[in-house]
């Protein structure tokens, strides 16, 4: 398997088209339940940004009553004027804990939202998602962009408004100090403002090209961290590592552009600010010389000033982990947004009864082609098999036999056809409830990271533990289980590294037992089993199939022959159907199949 280079990876990702901040928009209705979170955060801001604005304003009183005008003083007035500033203080410290309280809450709270909204959305894709997108891609996205979000909502949105709050005021009250001192300054601010919306700008497309290359990397680790085996094998580790190393480099390359554009952005803004704030500081001392302002105001007014410049700077810094968070929300709603191919119809048919015996299926002029693939790999089958027939579905290797299962399944829509069960058609019919009612052994048995009756217990949640013993007895998986060190409680490793081809198949028939599916789909191993356990697996197969419907795709002379009828395919197409002895004797395609692969 060739791995996809970083610019293939990336070139499979959606993109939306979004300008500045909008893409924050859709962050919205994760916020709408927390309305009352939402009202505590914003009054502690606003009232937390009041109290810093009032502090100059006292400094002001202290100074000019207090100190300067000495023979005035008055005593009652300066400790007034004191016990306000100690008071503005407290809830200046109240508001701030407050502010930091709601907001760090919401932050946590909307990460963890997002990340189960999008883990459910992405859980319910169809197998086409999967084609195209890497899973650590979306491992990455998970972890990753919901950390940015986290840091938007929970630091980067309120700094924001703080800073925009201190700003705003200080400028107001820096032109109630003196008009002529502020509109230089605020001259000087303009020049400042739109290098760093231009810079600003620049940092946003570089962290999102920061993220797509670490979520390239994500995925390629992902995947190839599955296939360790594989790897080592073929003894690929270095050129695996090479190529991650690439991966990994081009992400920090990337994120070395970002961080370059930032500190510039920084720079200039804390230069740019400063430096017009000590012109104009100086022109201040001329005024105080001059008498046209008052020490207190001159005072009143280099603070102003100073929070105006640290509200200028505080934004520079916010706008850089905005960009960045721009840049996570975007991706995750691409996420979001994609819908899955296939869907619930709007209003579904109710099935009629399952009799005991199983479902009555019809295949109806069947002709698909996959998604990425224009060949058609089924063309125009029909078939009809009835309530606890035993179909074996034979034929070569890529015939389309698996194909098969997965329309029955609803993974892919056939463009053309239908597919009925007991005269519904597959598409009218609600998702799970269909679902519900197939069990499918595949021939690739997933086990989980878990215990053997935790394993068997995924056919149905609800199961008791006598229900899977009962199960796994069914399935012959029972006798090799209770020999596990643990018996049932034995954890099978990741992925049942632990167990062996045949066992792993029958906790797989035992799973789908458990089910006790009206339709059953089985994918028989080609991997070659020693006898016994072909004669164990065998036996488990013909306990399963009784009073069901069941469809084999066999590879098995013993499961062929025991077939009510053998279908075989042949590059998309029914080419025979009949008994074992029937095709034989018609000496076509599965005659040769038997020689070839039976030994007959
Ligand atoms: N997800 C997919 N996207 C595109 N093409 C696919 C996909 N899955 C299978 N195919 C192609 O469809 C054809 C039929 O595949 P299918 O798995 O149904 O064959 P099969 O008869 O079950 O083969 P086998 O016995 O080897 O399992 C093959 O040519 C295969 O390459």
């Amino acid at each position: 398997m060739k791995s996809p280079t970083p610019s293939a990876t990336q070139a499979k990702t959606p993109t939306i088209n979004s300008s500045g901040l909008t893409p924050l928009k859709a962050l919205a209705p994760f916020l709408k339940p927390y309305k009352k979170q939402l009202l505590v955060a914003g009054v502690s801001l606003i009232l937390a940004a009041c109290s810093t604005l009032v502090v100059p304003f006292s400094f002001r009183q202290i100074i000019d009553l207090g100190f300067v005008n000495s023979s005035h003083s008055d005593y009652g007035q300066i400790n007034w004027t004191f016990l306000t500033l100690l008071l503005i203080a407290v809830i200046l410290a109240i508001t701030t804990a407050l502010r930091f309280y709601a907001v760090s809450w919401l932050g946590e709270r909307i990460t963890s939202d997002v990340r189960q909204k999008v883990y459910a959305h992405v859980i319910s894709q169809s197998p086409q998602f999967f084609e195209v997108t890497q899973s650590g891609e979306v491992l990455s996205r998970l972890n990753t962009d919901t950390i940015l979000i986290q840091t938007l909502i929970g630091t980067s949105v309120s700094m924001f408004v703080r800073n925009c709050l201190l700003f705003t005021g200080g400028l107001i009250m820096m032109f109630v100090t003196s008009a002529r001192l502020s509109v230089m300054i605020f001259v000087m601010l303009l020049l400042i403002v739109i290098p760093i919306m231009i810079l600003g700008r620049k940092v946003r497309k570089l962290s999102k090209n920061t993220q797509d290359k670490i979520a390239n990397a994500s995925g390629l680790a992902g995947e190839k961290l599955n296939a360790v085996n594989t790897i080592q094998s073929f003894t690929n580790e270095k050129a695996e590592s090479t190529l991650f190393n690439q991966y990994v480099e081009d992400a920090f390359l990337a994120a070395r552009t970002r961080i370059r554009a930032r500190a510039l952005l920084t720079l200039i803004a804390i230069v740019f600010g400063f430096s017009s704030i000590i012109a104009v500081l100086w022109l201040g001392a001329y005024a105080v010389l001059d008498q046209q302002l008052s020490s207190g105001e001159l005072t009143q007014f280099i603070l102003y000033s100073a929070i105006v410049a640290g509200a200028i700077a505080g934004l520079a810094e916010v706008l850089g982990d905005t960009q960045r968070a721009v840049g996570a929300s975007e991706r995750l709603l691409e996420l979001l947004k994609l819908k899955s191919h296939i869907e619930n119809p709007l209003e579904p048919r109710a099935l009629p009864a399952i009799p005991e015996q199983g479902v009555a299926l019809q295949f109806e002029g069947i002709s698909f082609h996959y998604p990425s693939n224009s060949n058609l790999v089924l063309k125009n089958i029909s078939l009809e098999i009835e309530p606890g027939e035993l179909v074996a579905i034979v034929g070569r290797s890529g015939a389309g036999k698996s194909t098969l299962f997965q329309l029955l399944q609803r993974f892919y829509d056939p463009q053309q056809g239908a597919i009925k069960i007991n005269g519904v058609n597959i598409h009218d019919l609600n998702l799970n409830q269909l679902r519900q009612m197939i069990g499918i052994v595949p021939q690739d048995i997933v086990i989980f990271s878990d215990n053997a009756l935790e394993n068997i217990r995924y056919g149905k949640l609800t199961a008791s533990d006598s229900e899977i013993f009962e199960a796994a007895k069914m399935a012959v998986a029972d006798e090799f289980i209770l020999k596990l060190p643990q018996g049932y409680q034995t954890f099978l490793g990741d992925r049942g590294i632990r167990l062996s081809g045949g066992q792993r198949q029958r906790i797989g028939i035992a799973r789908t037992l458990l089910k006790n599916p009206a339709l059953l789909l089985l994918d028989e191993a080609t991997s070659a089993l020693d006898s016994e356990s072909e004669s164990l697996i065998q036996l488990a197969i013909e306990k399963a199939t009784k009073n069901r419907t069941t469809l084999v795709i066999a590879h098995r002379l013993a499961t062929v022959k025991k077939a009510n009828r053998i279908v075989v395919f042949d590059e998309g197409n029914i080419v025979e159907v009949g008994t074992h002895a029937e095709l034989i004797a018609q000496g076509g395609i599965y005659s040769t199949l038997a020689d070839l692969q039976f030994s007959t």
